[in-house]
């Protein structure tokens, strides 16, 4: 498995768990979607992955990336990780960039630097990135600065920096939600193109069920930092089984869908709330008692599991 998360906890200050108990997967030329409300600790899972801890948080757990577990690697391991193995790619690539260097420089510096290529290899390497990434007239972008660039344009500087390395693992974090949708899905068309044809593992972080679930092979829900379903995109698209999955499908409004939107009442809790039970149990319609004093199961239902105390078992498909 190139990445496996297995019973990743991380408080922050003290003891206030951004994630409890996280277990997650992602294979060599798998997609696999991340989705949660604001706050429920979904970039949290990716800086994990390259041990960008928030300072005074305390992890438990292993993420092994490549059978490696990146929470005790020493500082060589960790620079090779973060230089070659994986990648990430952020919501606004002006946040990547320095607005007073050129776009060429931004990319060889990276590699020069970080990969130990010479300077005209490194410039050779660069144009063959951007043309790999739709860039029309590759030498001319090299001697452009970032404001010369729309927002999209951008954002494929970004992701050419990000197969520099020829990474196996791409984390892209909310990496199309700043974009207008147009050049968004021609930017997912691109990741999707890329990472297929280098056999890419990428963990694709949206709040957007809809969109992940378009996107992606595979998809975890996740909630107060929690994982409340892992399940193929179509399956839980078609057929949510967590109540919350089945709420966040429901208020999202569907073009020609007559059904009026259903928001989810309530908020998630805060960091500071302790609950005993099920931490979507105050907002579930579905509740019992037992919701608000155990924590819920993990069961296994089609093509994946839930973790809710309302499932039932299901024995697999034969
Ligand atoms: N350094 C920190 N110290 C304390 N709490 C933190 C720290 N970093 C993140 N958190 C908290 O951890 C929780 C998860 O944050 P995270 O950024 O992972 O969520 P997210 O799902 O990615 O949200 P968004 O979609 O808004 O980016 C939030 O409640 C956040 O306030």
């Amino acid at each position: 498995m190139l990445l496996e998360i297995r019973n990743l906890t991380i408080e922050a200050g003290g003891n206030r768990p951004i994630l409890r108990d996280v277990a997650l997967s992602v294979a060599r030329g798998e997609v696999v979607g991340l989705v949660g409300e604001s706050g429920s600790g979904k970039s949290t899972i990716a800086r994990a992955v390259l041990r960008l801890l928030p300072q005074n948080a305390a992890a438990r757990g292993q993420v092994l990336v490549e059978g490696q577990d990146v929470l005790s690697l020493d500082d060589g391991g960790l620079r090779s990780l973060r230089a070659a193995t994986v990648s990430m790619i952020y919501q606004d690539p002006r946040s990547s960039l320095n607005p007073v260097r050129r776009i060429g420089d931004f990319l060889t510096e990276r590699m020069v630097h970080t990969l130990g290529r010479g300077r005209k290899e490194a410039r050779g390497r660069a144009l063959e990135l951007l043309a790999a990434v739709g860039m029309r007239d590759p030498e001319l972008r090299m001697r452009q600065y970032p404001h010369e660039l729309s927002g999209g344009m951008l954002q494929r500087v970004v992701i050419a920096a990000a197969l520099a390395a020829d990474p196996a693992l791409l984390l892209a974090d909310e990496a199309t939600s700043a974009l207008d949708v147009t050049t968004q899905a021609e930017t997912l068309a691109l990741l999707r193109g890329v990472q297929a044809e280098r056999e890419l593992g990428m963990l694709f972080i949206t709040h957007d069920l809809h969109l992940a679930a378009a996107y992606c092979d595979r998809i975890y829900v996740l909630y107060a930092g929690t994982v409340v379903e892992s399940r193929p995109a179509s399956a839980l698209f078609a057929d949510p089984r967590h109540p919350y999955t089945a709420g966040l499908l429901a208020c999202t409004p569907e073009l020609g869908d007559p059904r009026p939107i259903k928001p989810i009442p309530g908020r998630p809790p805060s960091l500071d709330d302790a609950f005993a039970g099920c931490p979507f149990a105050p907002r579930c319609a579905h509740a019992v008692a037992a919701c608000a004093s155990s924590p819920p199961p993990s069961v296994a239902v089609e093509g994946g599991s839930a973790a809710c105390h309302l499932i039932k078992e299901e024995a697999p498909a034969c």
